[in-house]
């Protein structure tokens, strides 16, 4: 990239860099000896920069632009097809105490695994440019900006993470001013080049490590170019080290969306719901609501930080700047608001489908499916290919900004108020559309007991059924059951008058011929709109062992082709399936050991005796 690089930082160029901030340089140089870049590039986070760096992704074959007319200024590239989501069984936890991990973490001694990573990033940027990325999770100006800055030896990496977060020069300023703390979070694709030697357009490693040091707060990723893996603000930052960063400091970092509801008397109410990946987080913060008279607004789509405000309510900020989100089943139909976001352009969608005129396509898009296209992996592809033409795991990158219906609020350093709490997951079965929890115990107890078949947003076998504590099972950097444990101490802290609701809601459940029990997307309006009246006490419910569910009538079917009898089979609580499920959460608890909390022991003893 010619004159847009610099050389790098060594200890005796110093007086040259760009930043004061003595930690930052020195962990800069620190990386550079080790993975050997070409030269070393600090972002600023210019319009201008990301035009040079996308003409250098187009150039390099990972990015291809798309019609403008179309999609202004927007990309779409295709990764390794071995590279496609986030990797699991390869992310690591690197606590000093293997306890401290817990069972849903994998685990290795940090002295051990930084040997193995200092061998695997040794030369690794050779050839590559070494790009600095200064960026902040949440507003700038919060009172305490949560800071970090990602080395990364990938342009994709930097250039969607210019969408995801607040980046560059503004970032580093402040950092600086303030000689701040910042989460070092390093990332090499793990394909170095040899002089000569022609780069790939997917360049990635068949070994991958994506590697956290909870107590250093540090974060290694390596040998993956694909979001989650890559893009270490997000689940790896603002969720796993956020996580501890949360428990040692009193707040909870979750993998939730917020979404702010407007009744029609014009109370607000924000609703956090964490639902597992691929789940329906990014559709329900989009929300289009079918119910009359509500107004819906969009806060966050995937993360919410909650800290207890002045007055003991729980306060959530999102601290994302953009989506990332599944584009299969996004269409005009379904969630319409982010078409209209994503229409905007300035995106960047991977392993989805090309059009014939230079657009995109991915199943669900629309009804009508085009007669031709280019299939994510660049083959040709018509309806009868027998085949999807965009990864299921597929993505759209877009600037939350675009989003019509973002709320105000979502600028602000404090956030809003959260109200509710929904925790969801995809069950074809036993776990009603909605059901509210009897106490916020049994709320923690609903959320840490919380199953979901499995999804293509992770490697691995999709529709098995697996408990999913909060949507966090792949998030929590530390134990889990000192997570649940944390969740518990909330309740004492906060203002009892203003602790939030908490519900489980289903919208995958099947009826027995096999279709949706509950049509979801903007129906699901309705649902929110019975759990806000129950925090304000008009909405009917019926008491069931496992919590409150909606009587037939309370539900608004106003203008929906649905009869109550339909509800109730959608809300009903079969003590034969909960038979089999209370087996699968006696296991499930048992695998916690002695770091299950008692409170969460009895709930199930309480639960097991209500069925009895
Ligand atoms: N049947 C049904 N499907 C839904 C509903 N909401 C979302 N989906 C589908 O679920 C899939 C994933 O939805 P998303 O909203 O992208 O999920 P997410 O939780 O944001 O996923 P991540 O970004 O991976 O964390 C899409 O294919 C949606 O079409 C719903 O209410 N009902
Ligand atoms: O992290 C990713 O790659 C995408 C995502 O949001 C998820 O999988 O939950
Ligand atoms: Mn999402």
């Amino acid at each position: 990239m010619g004159d847009t690089t610099r050389q790098p930082v060594l200890e005796e160029t110093l007086g040259d860099a760009p930043t004061t901030h003595a930690k930052l340089l020195a962990w800069v140089a620190e990386v550079s000896e080790l993975t050997q870049p070409d030269s070393v590039y600090w972002v600023d986070g210019s319009e201008e920069e990301y035009a040079r760096l996308t003409d250098h992704l187009v150039e390099a074959g990972t990015l291809q632009r798309l019609n403008p007319e179309l999609f202004p200024n927007s990309f779409v590239g295709s990764s390794d097809p071995k590279d496609v989501a986030r990797v699991e069984e390869r992310t690591f936890i690197c606590s000093e105490k293997e306890a401290d991990a817990g069972f849903t973490n994998n685990w290795m001694d940090p002295a051990e695994m930084k040997a193995i990573l200092r061998e695997r990033f040794a030369g690794s940027m050779r050839g590559r440019t070494m790009y600095v990325i200064p960026f902040v999770m949440g507003p700038l100006d919060a009172e305490q900006p949560q800071f970090g800055v990602e080395i990364t030896d990938s342009a994709y990496v930097v250039a969607s993470m210019r969408i995801m977060a607040r980046i560059g020069t503004d970032v580093l300023r402040k950092m600086e001013a303030e000689d701040a703390f910042f989460v070092p979070a390093l990332h090499s694709v793990g394909a170095p080049l040899e002089p000569g030697e022609a780069d790939v357009a997917w360049p990635c490693n068949e070994e991958k490590w994506i590697v956290h040091f909870p107590e250093e707060r540090s974060i290694w990723s390596y040998g993956s170019g694909y979001g989650g893996n890559a893009l270490l603000g997000k689940k790896c930052y603002a969720l796993r080290i956020a996580s501890v960063i949360a428990r040692d400091e009193g707040w909870l970092a979750e993998h939730m969306l917020i979404l702010k509801l407007t009744s029609p008397e014009g109370k607000a109410y924000n609703v956090a719901a964490a639902f597992p990946s691929a789940c329906g987080k990014t559709n329900l913060a989009l929300l289009d609501p079918t119910v009359e008279g509500w107004k819906a607004e969009t806060l966050g789509d995937d993360i919410n930080w909650m800290r207890i405000g002045k007055e003991g309510e729980l306060r959530g900020v999102n601290p994302e700047y953009g989506l990332f989100g599944v584009a299969p089943g996004t269409g005009w139909g379904t969630n319409p608001n982010a078409m209209r976001a994503i229409a905007k352009g300035n995106s960047i969608f991977t392993n989805v489908a090309l059009t014939d005129d230079g657009g995109v396509w991915w199943e669900g898009m629309t009804e009508e499916v085009p007669a031709h296209l280019t299939d994510w992996e660049g083959n040709d592809w018509t309806p009868d290919s027998g085949r999807p033409a965009a990864h299921p795991n597929s993505r759209f990158c877009t600037p939350i900004s675009q989003i019509d219906m973002l709320a105000q609020e979502y600028y602000s350093p404090d956030g809003v108020e959260i109200h509710a709490i929904l925790f969801g997951g995809r069950r074809k079965t036993t776990i009603p559309l909605v059901t509210q929890a009897r106490s916020w115990t049994n709320g923690i107890f609903m959320g840490s007991t919380l199953s979901s078949e499995t999804t293509a947003a992770a490697s691995g076998a999709v529709g098995v059924v697996r408990r999913d504590p909060m949507a966090m099972l792949p998030f929590i950097g530390y134990n889990a059951g000192d997570y649940l444990k944390h969740w518990g101490t909330i309740e004492a802290k906060a203002n009892p008058e203003r602790l939030p609701k908490v519900f489980l809601v289903n919208w995958f459940r099947r009826t027995a011929d096999g279709g949706f029990a509950w049509p979801g997307f903007g129906e699901n309006s309705r649902v929110l709109k019975w759990a806000i009246e129950r925090i304000e006490g008009t909405a009917d419910a019926k008491e069931t062992p496992i919590g409150y569910i909606p009587t037939g009538e309370s539900i608004d079917l106003t203008g929906l082709d649905m009869t109550p009898e339909q509800v109730e089979e959608a809300v009903k609580v079969d003590p034969a399936e909960w038979k089999e499920e209370l087996k699968g959460i006696e296991e499930w608890y048992a695998r916690f050991g002695d770091a299950l909390p008692a409170e969460l022991a009895a709930e199930l003893k309480q639960l097991q005796a209500r069925f009895a």
